[in-house]
């Protein structure tokens, strides 16, 4: 059975995500916000990622360190995801970055991928799917069918909001991926957007509405 998704309850975190929700906070505060949560999830997240022993010369002696044993990859799901990833490129800058480039058609709320350069063994040991919100879960399925594909070990997804039903089909499609979101909220309305979500959140960030 899957894990069950990590919530996080950080205050500031909690704070910010009401923010972020208003539907007078302009894009440039929004992409702000996208930036300061996706940071903290990103330390939540990587939490139990292995540590090895490495040597540090100090300026004055040398001491045992210790470094990150895992070759962490970003995955950030275009358009949304791209806001996702500076903050953890930020926090991780020796991380590598892959996109996927996936948008939900309209009408079907199927995911029609429009941009995918993995190449057949990318060079990551543990990799970060980001995409601010899980909605029907599609786009977050097949945006991990093809990383699987690709050969990648260890997946995480990593959204801000996301709809019960799209929890539910990430798990049930890959039950072996950890889900860390800021918030489940309460269902999709009868297009597919999440309630009481935050809109689109492609379109916020860009000013695109
Ligand atoms: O869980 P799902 O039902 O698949 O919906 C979620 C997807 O919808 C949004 O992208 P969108 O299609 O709006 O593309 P965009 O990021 O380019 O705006 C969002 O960023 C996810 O990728
Ligand atoms: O509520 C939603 C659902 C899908 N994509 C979004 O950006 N927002
Ligand atoms: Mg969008």
């Amino acid at each position: 059975m899957a894990p069950s998704p990590q919530v996080s309850t950080h205050p500031l975190l909690v704070h910010k995500l009401a923010k972020l929700r208003s539907c007078t906070t302009l894009p440039s505060e929004f992409r702000q916000l996208v930036y300061e949560i996706s940071q903290v999830l990103f330390y939540e997240a990587t939490r139990d990622v292995p540590l090895r022993p490495t040597r540090v010369v100090t300026p004055l002696v040398e001491c045992e360190g210790r470094e990150l044993a895992e070759k962490i990859g970003l995955v950030p799901v275009l358009r949304a995801g791209l806001g996702m990833a500076n903050a953890m490129l930020d926090a991780l800058p020796e991380a590598s970055v892959w996109h996927i480039g996936l948008y939900r058609d309209h009408a079907t709320l199927q995911p029609v991928t429009y941009y995918n350069k993995l190449p057949p063994k990318p060079d990551m040991s543990m990799a970060f799917v980001l995409d601010p919100m899980l909605a029907t879960g599609g786009s977050a399925v097949e945006a991990i069918r093809l990383l699987k594909l690709a050969g990648t070990p260890q997946i995480k997804f990593i959204g801000l909001i996301a709809a019960p039903e799209g929890v539910a089909a990430l798990q049930a499609a890959h039950p072996n991926v950890p889900i860390h979101l800021a918030a489940i909220d309460s269902h999709l309305n009868e297009i597919g957007y999440i309630i009481p979500g935050l809109g689109d959140a492609g379109d916020r960030q860009f000013g695109t509405a």
